[in-house]
């Protein structure tokens, strides 16, 4: 079991600009969390700080109770955004290599890098250099590299992006797995929906601060919930007055109604049925696409 992540209010300016401002938050043991934001909105910059690549001004990055130190980092996969192999170096032995610096005995690391290799889907390229193989495989040895040396912690940047589907889909059963083993997985992505489908949890930063933290779930519902009603007469505002109902917009086609989390919705059903036959009645939060729109 791995120790939880904390990253503690972080702050970092480049010059005049402030990259980031007080960023806060926590990936516990066995939690996927999802790092979003817009592009140039600090994900990197707060993940070069986990790693000690960068220093920040103030704050504090703990693994566990103890400040993070060399010896914690090691014990970290990470994959930086502008990757790190060496294009002339085969790709098993680079695997090999960098297993061997995190501690491993040849044999260990060895075995380590074919797992790896093979998990991904890049055993046949074992004994290729690396600047031969295409990006999207370049990339899956680059998680490969993160994972080689057994880490008790993942903070991978953008390890998604370029994939093909079948590779997001190899990656994403990995990361599930290294979850189910204990392992705090942090990672940033522009691609939400997959976001929406694998995290625990979301960070989402807009120009270095915070504005948004929790599960999908709590996000998606945090502005209360919705409920789409296609069918009613809209003329009559049929659900303006109803308890429980904190705003209504009408359209000839569906009626979308945000609500408290207590609203009794059979009471809305029927107020509904009273204006007009009622064609469909679900709950419709936003997904995490619209709120994203939404908050940066
Ligand atoms: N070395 C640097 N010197 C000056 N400014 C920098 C430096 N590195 C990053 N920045 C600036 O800091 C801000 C945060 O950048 P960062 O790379 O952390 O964003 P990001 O969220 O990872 O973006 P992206 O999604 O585009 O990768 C941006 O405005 C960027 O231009």
């Amino acid at each position: 079991m791995s120790d939880t992540l904390y990253i503690d209010r972080l702050r970092k300016t480049y010059g005049t600009l402030r990259a980031l401002d007080d960023v806060t938050f926590s990936v516990a043991p066995g939690e996927i969390f999802g790092f979003v934001g817009s592009n140039g909105a600090g994900k990197s910059t707060t993940m070069r700080i986990i790693l000690g690549v960068l220093a920040a001004d103030s704050g504090q990055v703990r693994l566990g109770e103890k400040p993070i130190d060399f010896d914690r980092r090691r014990r970290i996969g990470y994959m930086p955004e502008e990757r790190g192999l060496y294009p002339k170096m085969k790709v098993g032995d680079q695997l090999t290599y960098l297993a061997r610096l995190h501690g491993m005995s040849r044999a260990d690391a060895e075995a380590s890098a074919r797992t790896w290799t093979d998990r991904l889907e890049v055993g046949t390229r074992y004994d290729d250099n690396v600047a031969d193989l295409s990006l999207g495989n370049q990339q899956r040895v680059q998680l490969a590299a993160a994972l080689v040396h057994d880490p008790a912690v993942l903070v991978l940047d953008e390890p998604f992006s370029g994939l093909d589907p079948v590779a997001v889909d190899v990656m994403s059963d990995v990361l599930k797995d290294k979850a189910a083993q204990g392992v705090p997985i942090l990672f940033s992505s522009h691609q939400l929906e997959l976001v929406e489908r694998l995290c625990d949890r979301v960070g989402i930063i807009s120009r270095g601060a915070m504005t948004a933290l929790g599960s999908v779930d709590e996000l998606r519902t945090r502005d209360g919930n919705v409920l789409e009603v296609a069918g009613p007469d809209p003329s009559y505002g049929w659900a303006d007055a109803l308890p429980g109902v904190l705003a209504a917009e009408y359209t000839p086609e569906v009626t979308r109604l945000r609500v408290s989390p207590d609203v009794d919705d059979q009471a809305v059903l029927t107020a509904a049925l009273a204006h007009g036959p009622v064609h469909r009645f679900a709950a419709a939060p936003p997904t995490l696409t619209e709120l994203f729109r939404e908050l940066v």
